[in-house]
């Protein structure tokens, strides 16, 4: 198993969970995320002064997957996600130990 996280656009969520939704994900996780990647933010003029914005709004979308789904999911994700240019994102993939379903105890693939 698989926890697939990427860190994209917030603007891009709706077409990533229509994505992800129509391939049969059954669940996933959303939180707001700041960061920067190597275009290290921006520079913003506010009444004259110069500031730079450091920590760019994105959002984390957490996928947990099964090993024979895991290539699909991420290609949903890369291609939902872009736009082609700089700050698009990054998805990562984790192999997993465990998941238990809480109510009913399942464990591993059962349980996603
Ligand atoms: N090395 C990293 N470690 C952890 N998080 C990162 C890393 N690089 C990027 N991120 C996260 O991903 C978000 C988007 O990154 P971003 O798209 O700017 O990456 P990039 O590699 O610079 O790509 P691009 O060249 O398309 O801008 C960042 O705001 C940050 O939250």
């Amino acid at each position: 198993m698989k926890l697939i996280t990427a860190i994209v656009r917030p603007e891009k969520l709706d077409a990533i969970r229509e994505g992800l939704e129509s391939y049969g994900v059954q669940g996933l996780t959303v939180s707001r995320a700041n960061g920067y990647g190597r275009q290290r933010g921006y520079t913003q003029v506010y009444r004259g002064a110069e500031y730079s914005v450091d920590l760019l709004p994105k959002v984390r979308v957490e996928v947990l997957a099964a090993e024979d789904q895991s290539e699909d999911i991420l290609d949903i994700l890369i291609t939902t996600a872009n736009t082609g240019r700089a700050g698009d994102g990054k998805v990562w993939v984790i192999q997993l130990d465990e998941v238990v379903r809480v109510r009913t105890g399942e464990r591993g693939t059962a349980a996603i």
